[in-house]
C-alpha cells in the first residue's frame, strides 16, 4: 500500500536515502575494523566482550550526541546493536587456544543444539573435537581413551545414566556437564571419575550468535586448579562466569526456570482453553502485552520434552507450584471479596519488598518495550 507523496517530499526523501547510504558505507568500514580487532583478540587471547571499552565509548558518544542535538539514547541504541554484530563477527574469527596440549575434547551429545554450539566454540579455539552421540557408543572407548576434556550435554533425565555408562577416563581428563540442574550430575561425575570435575550451566539458549555478555554458572567439583584454563577459555568466548554451589544453583533454578516456564505454560493453556483470537489480541495489544504474549508464545515454538525435562526434573517444582497456587488463591479471595483495599495493601507490601529493584526493572523493561514496538509490523 503506497502512502501519499509529493515532489517536495520525494526530494527530501532522496536526500535521506543518500544519508542512509552513507551510513551503510560507515557500517561496512566499522565491520572491517572490528574484523581487525577480532584478529588481534584471537592472537592475544583477549575476550570478545570488553565492558570498560564499551562503557567509555557509549559515554563519549552520548555526550557528543547531546552536544549535537542528537538524542543520546539513539546513538546508544545504534551502538549496542552494532556491538552485538561485532560479537558475532569476532566470534567467527576464532579464539586463542588456552590449552593446546590438552588433547581431544569429546562432546557427549554433541549433535544436540547446545552440544553443537560448544563443539563450534572449541573448534574455533583450535581444539580437536570429537562427537559421541547416541549412535556412537560402540566407539566410546576409542573416542574417549585419550580425551583431555569430556563434555556431557544430553537431556536432563538421561544425564546421570550417560555419565554412569562412560568408560574409565584418563586420570587428568576434565569431566564436565552443561545440564540445567547441577546437584545430581555433579554427584554422578564425582562418583564415576577420579580426575577433575566441574558442573556448568550456560544461562542462554543454543541459538546465541556468541557468548558475549552471556552467563555461565560454575559449580566446582574436584581439582579446581586443573580446569582453570577451561574457565579462562570460556571467558575469552565472551561469557561471564558466576560461581555457586550446586545446591544454591538448583534452588535458584526453581524460580528462574521451573516456575517461570510452568507459569508461562499455564497462561498458554489458559489462552488455548479460552480460544483466544491471537491475531485480534495482537491488534489490541500494548507493547507490554505484546512482550508478554511473545514470552509465552515462544515456549510453544520449542520442544515440549525440553520444558518437560526442566519442569519435571526439578525436585521442588511440585511444592513450589502448590505454593504458587496458594498465592493465586490468596489474590483470588481478595477479588472474590471485592476487597480492593486488601489488594492494594498487599500490592504495597510486595512493592516494599521489591524496593529499588522495582524502579530498575521498570527502566529496563521500558527499553525492551521500545524495541519490541520497533519490531512491530504494519499488520500488528
Ligand atoms: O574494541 C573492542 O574491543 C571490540 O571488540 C569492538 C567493540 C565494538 O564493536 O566497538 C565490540 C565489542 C567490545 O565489547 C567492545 C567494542
Amino acid at each position: 500500500m503506497s502512502e501519499p507523496s509529493s515532489v517536495e517530499l520525494d526530494r527530501i526523501r532522496d536526500r535521506i536515502d543518500e544519508v542512509d547510504q552513507e551510513l551503510l558505507t560507515l557500517l561496512r568500514r566499522r565491520l572491517n575494523l572490528v574484523g581487525e580487532v577480532g584478529a588481534i583478540k584471537h592472537k592475544q587471547g583477549l575476550p570478545i566482550y570488553a565492558p570498560a571499552r564499551e562503557a567509555a565509548m557509549l559515554m563519549k558518544r552520548r555526550s557528543e550526541a547531546q552536544a549535537m542535538g542528537v538524542p543520546p539514547q539513539l546513538i546508544e541504541d545504534l551502538l549496542r546493536r552494532m556491538m552485538r554484530e561485532s560479537y558475532a563477527s569476532e566470534n567467527d574469527v576464532g579464539f586463542k587456544c588456552i590449552n593446546p596440549d590438552v588433547g581431544p575434547v569429546v562432546i557427549v551429545g554433541g549433535n544436540g543444539k547446545l552440544g553443537s554450539l560448544f563443539s563450534q566454540l572449541f573448534r574455533l579455539s583450535g581444539y580437536e573435537v570429537r562427537i559421541l552421540d547416541k549412535n556412537d557408543w560402540d566407539r566410546a572407548d576409542e573416542l574417549l581413551s585419550d580425551a583431555g576434556v569430556v563434555v556431557v550435554t544430553v537431556p536432563i533425565n538421561h544425564t546421570a545414566e550417560v555419565i554412569e555408562q562412560l568408560p574409565r577416563l584418563p586420570k587428568e581428563c576434565v569431566l564436565l556437564d552443561l545440564t540445567s540442574i547441577k546437584q545430581a550430575p555433579l554427584a554422578a561425575m564425582l562418583a564415576n571419575h577420579a580426575g577433575p570435575v566441574v558442573g556448568l550451566h550456560p544461562m542462554f539458549g543454543p541459538d546465541v550468535s556468541s557468548l558475549a555478555k552471556q552467563v555461565v554458572v560454575v559449580c566446582h567439583g574436584r581439582f579446581e586448579e586443573k580446569y582453570q584454563w577451561l574457565l579462562e577459555q570460556i571467558r575469552i568466548w565472551g561469557a561471564r562466569l558466576h560461581e555457586a554451589s550446586a545446591a544454591e544453583h538448583d534452588q535458584a533454578m526453581q524460580l528462574v526456570q521451573a516456575m517461570r516456564h510452568f507459569t508461562a505454560f499455564v497462561y498458554g493453556s489458559h489462552l488455548r482453553r479460552e480460544r483466544a483470537d491471537l491475531d485480534q489480541l495482537l491488534q489490541f495489544s500494548s507493547p507490554i502485552y505484546r512482550l508478554e504474549l511473545a514470552m509465552v508464545g515462544r515456549l510453544f515454538a520449542q520442544d515440549a520434552k525440553l520444558y518437560g525435562d526442566i519442569i519435571f526434573s526439578q525436585p521442588d517444582t511440585l511444592a513450589r507450584a502448590r505454593h504458587y497456587m496458594d498465592r493465586y488463591q490468596e489474590a483470588l479471595s481478595l477479588l472474590e471479596a471485592g476487597d480492593q483495599e486488601g489488594f492494594e495493601a498487599l500490592f504495597d507490601d510486595i512493592a516494599d519488598w521489591f524496593g529499588d529493584f522495582a524502579t530498575q526493572f521498570r527502566n529496563e523493561s521500558g527499553n525492551m518495550l521500545l524495541s519490541a514496538n520497533d519490531n512491530r509490523s504494519e499488520t500488528g
